[in-house]
């Protein structure tokens, strides 16, 4: 059986008219289904559980949504023997879409080769954790990226911008990511931090801008932060940028955008099981663009082959 978790806020309410397509068509198709819309933040979550839990023994949990509603998902999801994965991108940012190789474009093509592939595949998650207040464990899952510093900052202005909601309506959701970059440099706060490997390579960081642990090679609506990075090799790729004064900030943003990587000073690439970051302060963390609150230690680890996923 297949079950849908359609969040029709997504790019704006821009989704509600892409799942009538896809309700349509698998009307005419006539395939068995059952469609659970998302009425709240945090609620794709909650239906995830609750169909997983299910007694069927063979779950096709499909995602309408953005980013975030598929990063809801996948923390609600349990029992991933049984669950099978599919993604149909209908966001602002589509960062997961385009690690997977699936178009926001052309919903219809991603709901056909969800309903017949032939076989599924593995992909690997990440986790990103931390301690709370009550210094008890907390963690979350990611697909896409999870990160600490600038370009967490990024990702929590972009939940609440209004600019998200204009650049929606004239169809170019995706350049919000950008833009909030751009607005955001001037209020830079860099931080001393340090980052240790697994295997015990560490690096004392002056000025650290930001750290993300990438399962795809790009974030932020088409950045290609980690633009070798694999969603199936079992290994996080970190990108950690430090010590770049403020007006150098729009030239490494352009050299991101071109991938021009080595041209960056202060710049550093390294594949990895897992990584830890400590910092004084606390910083803003992000996982797959969902704020994860300010947090000094934090620690991003591979999960290899955790989601089962059509496409
Ligand atoms: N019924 C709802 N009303 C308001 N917000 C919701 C509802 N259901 C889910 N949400 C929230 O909507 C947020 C954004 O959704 P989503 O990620 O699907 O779209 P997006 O922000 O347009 O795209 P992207 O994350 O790719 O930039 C999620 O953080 C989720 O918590």
């Amino acid at each position: 059986m297949y079950y849908f978790i359609v969040n029709l806020t997504s790019r704006t309410g821009k989704a509600a008219k892409t799942w009538h397509q896809l309700k349509l068509e698998l009307d005419q198709r006539e395939v068995a289904y059952k469609a659970y819309v998302s009425e709240y933040p945090g609620h794709a979550t909650r239906l995830a559980k609750m169909i997983c839990n299910k007694a069927d023994k063979d779950i096709r949990l499909i995602v309408v949504g953005g980013d975030g509603t598929a990063n809801e998902v996948i923390n609600g999801m349990e029992h991933f023997e049984k669950v099978t994965f599919g993604y149909i991108p209908s966001g602002s940012g589509n960062d997961l879409g385009r690690g997977l190789g699936i178009s926001a474009k052309d919903p219809l093509e991603a709901l056909q080769r969800i309903l017949e592939a032939e076989q599924a595949r593995y992909m690997d998650l990440g986790r990103v954790s931390w301690a709370d207040d009550r210094g008890i464990r907390q963690s979350r899952l990611y697909a896409i990226s999870a990160g600490i510093g600038f370009d967490a900052l990024v990702c929590e202005l972009a939940l609440h911008a209004k600019l998200k909601t204009f650049l929606n309506r004239i169809g170019l959701g995706k350049l919000v990511y950008l833009i909030l970059t751009v607005k955001s440099m001037r209020a830079l706060q860099v931080q001393d931090a340090y980052i240790e490997f697994e295997g015990g390579e560490s690096y004392e960081l002056k000025d650290m801008v930001f750290a993300a642990a990438m399962n795809q090679p790009y974030e932020g609506g088409g950045v290609p932060m980690a633009p070798d990075a694999k969603n199936d090799d079992g290994l996080l790729s970190v990108i950690f940028v430090e010590d770049i004064p403020k007006k150098k900030m729009p030239r490494m943003l352009l050299r991101l955008l071109l991938k021009k990587h080595k041209k960056i000073q202060g710049l550093r690439l390294k594949d990895t099981k897992s990584v830890r970051i400590h910092s004084d302060t606390p910083l803003v963390v992000h996982s797959d663009g969902e704020f994860c609150g300010y947090r000094t230690d934090i620690r991003f680890e591979a999960e290899k082959g955790k989601l089962r996923i059509l496409c």
